[in-house]
């Protein structure tokens, strides 16, 4: 596309991604000394597994209908036909989620925003997957390191969303082109800047979240496959529509 059109996407995903962001990093920054204390720590780590699983499919549910809007914001995304929506959504929307997380990720004690307050890996204890929460943090730590501005984080999760190569598409071809006029934004972003770097860096990162989102679905089929019956009632809709094979 000419560099206008380019310079109009990029527009659009950057106030999209404003507009739909729940908190700006202004905000999560101004309340990183909000920690939690010890007794609060003990109170999390204390609750059940299914009480924690559930806090947490809330939270992150809450997240994801977010990252719809933001979706449906982004020009074209709209024009593509429901089914590839939908898919472009179950694939890609906790990993929108996992990237966006980083700007609520205080990498110099290891805490991340959670209900309110800022809380280490030990908050999670709970919920008995000890090995996808340290991954999720490390994620957000060596995410935090790439220090991308708002811009690169919207253009970088607009193309973790607009995903050519996710299963059951209709119209691949539609969304390839998609994908690449939003790439080709990114780029010329990251080249004015010249912060070309940060390109080979952030392909790794992909790889991350993909494995992070697979452990993801892992751990919430063992989890379910231990009390069939609860899902329906413990998880809100859209969680179980997104993250089980209902
Ligand atoms: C994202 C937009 S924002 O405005 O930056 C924003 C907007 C809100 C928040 C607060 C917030 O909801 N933090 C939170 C929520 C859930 C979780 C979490 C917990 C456990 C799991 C594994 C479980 C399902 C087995 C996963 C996963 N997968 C994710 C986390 C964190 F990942 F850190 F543990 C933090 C933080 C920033």
């Amino acid at each position: 596309p000419s560099l206008l059109s380019s310079d109009c996407l990029t527009a659009n995903i950057v106030k999209s991604h404003r507009e739909t962001c729940q908190y700006r990093v202004e905000e999560l920054q101004a309340l990183r000394w909000k920690v939690f204390s010890r007794e609060e720590v003990l109170a999390y780590q204390s609750k059940s597994v299914e009480e924690m699983w559930q806090r947490c499919a809330y939270r992150l549910t809450d997240s994801i209908q977010y990252v719809v809007e933001f979706a449906k914001r982004i020009d074209g995304f709209l024009e593509l036909s429901q089914n590839d929506q939908i898919v472009l959504l179950k694939g890609g929307s906790l990993e929108v989620v996992l990237v966006r997380m980083c700007r609520s990720f205080n990498p110099d004690n290891g805490t991340v925003f959670f209900e309110g307050k800022y809380g280490g890996t030990e908050v999670f204890k709970s919920l008995g997957c000890n090995d996808l929460i340290a991954s999720i943090f490390e994620f957000s730590q060596s995410l935090c390191a790439l220090h991308l501005s708002e811009q690169e984080v919207a253009l970088f999760t607009a193309v973790v969303l607009l995903n050519p190569e996710r299963a059951w598409l209709q119209d691949k071809e539609k969304v390839a082109r998609l994908h690449s006029h939003v790439d080709v934004a990114f780029k010329n972003t990251l080249q004015r800047s010249h912060r070309d770097t940060v390109l080979s860096k952030l392909s790794q990162k992909t790889l991350q979240l993909k494995s992070l989102c697979s452990l993801h679905i892992d751990r919430l089929r063992s989890f379910l496959e231990l009390r069939p019956l609860l899902a329906h009632s413990l998880f809100p809709p859209l969680y179980h529509e997104l993250f089980t094979d209902s």
